[in-house]
């Protein structure tokens, strides 16, 4: 049977990018969503805005909702300190096995722990399964109706703490309406808003970096 966008991605991060070098992985999966096929990989031009955020914050426990093909997995991971651990969760098995390979390719994999699994059920494990008490910095990229109870879960499960940061992807297109309601008028939170475009178009999109003031 035909292969899938993800399968078609991996291939091409195999044939082109550097094994070893997690940037040239990055620029490998950006030019091929570009020119041969598009994928919501958070791309070049937000990811330059995660890239900074995640270098202002360099947290020490970081949460990923979304791996995807591993694209933001890698850009992050790329940027933090020996030590730290990058928790991701991707409820779709096949996104899964292409992002481990993936995260394989780009030599990153002792900073990443890739949990397939709904991030409902894992949230409320992460004390358990890994002994985080709380994340200094959290990654919004998967369902788009489940920024919202996800947050609430983080909160009900105390796994953020003064000051921890989190960034939401695609808070314009396809869009999290009660998501950004939420953060930009609860008092547990100081919200702002970073304008840029869907990946690899010219569709407005942005992200929305809000801070718990617990
Ligand atoms: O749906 C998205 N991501 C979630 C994928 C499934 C997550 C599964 N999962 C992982 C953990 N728990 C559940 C997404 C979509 C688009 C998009 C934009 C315009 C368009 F016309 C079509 C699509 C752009 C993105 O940047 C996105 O992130
Ligand atoms: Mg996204």
């Amino acid at each position: 049977t035909r292969s899938t966008r993800p399968q078609r991605l991996l291939r091409a991060v195999q044939k082109k990018a550097i094994k070893g070098d997690p940037q040239s992985v990055i620029s490998t999966i950006d030019y091929f969503c570009r020119h041969s096929e598009w994928a919501m990989n958070v791309g070049d031009e937000k990811g330059a805005i995660l890239d900074s955020v995640v270098c202002e914050v360099s947290p020490s426990t970081a949460l990923e909702l979304g791996t995807y093909c591993g694209y933001s997995t890698v850009r992050i991971a790329r940027l933090l300190p020996p030590g730290t651990k990058l928790i991701t969760l991707e409820f779709n098995p096949d996104y899964a096995a292409v992002a481990r390979q993936i995260i394989e390719y780009s030599g990153l994999q002792d900073k990443i722990c890739l949990v397939e699994g709904a991030s409902g059920d894992l949230i409320p494990k992460m004390q358990e399964l890994f002994g985080i008490k709380t994340f200094d910095f959290v990654f919004l990229d998967h369902w788009k109706d489940r920024y919202l109870p996800d947050i609430k879960l983080l909160e009900e499960c105390q796994l953020l703490r003064k000051g921890s940061i989190l960034l939401a992807d695609n808070v314009i297109c396809p869009g999290t309406p009660d998501y950004l309601e939420y953060v930009r008028n609860s008092p547990l939170y100081e919200s702002k808003y970073f304008k840029s475009h869907l990946e690899y178009t010219k569709v407005e999109d942005g992200l929305e970096k809000s801070v718990f003031l617990g």
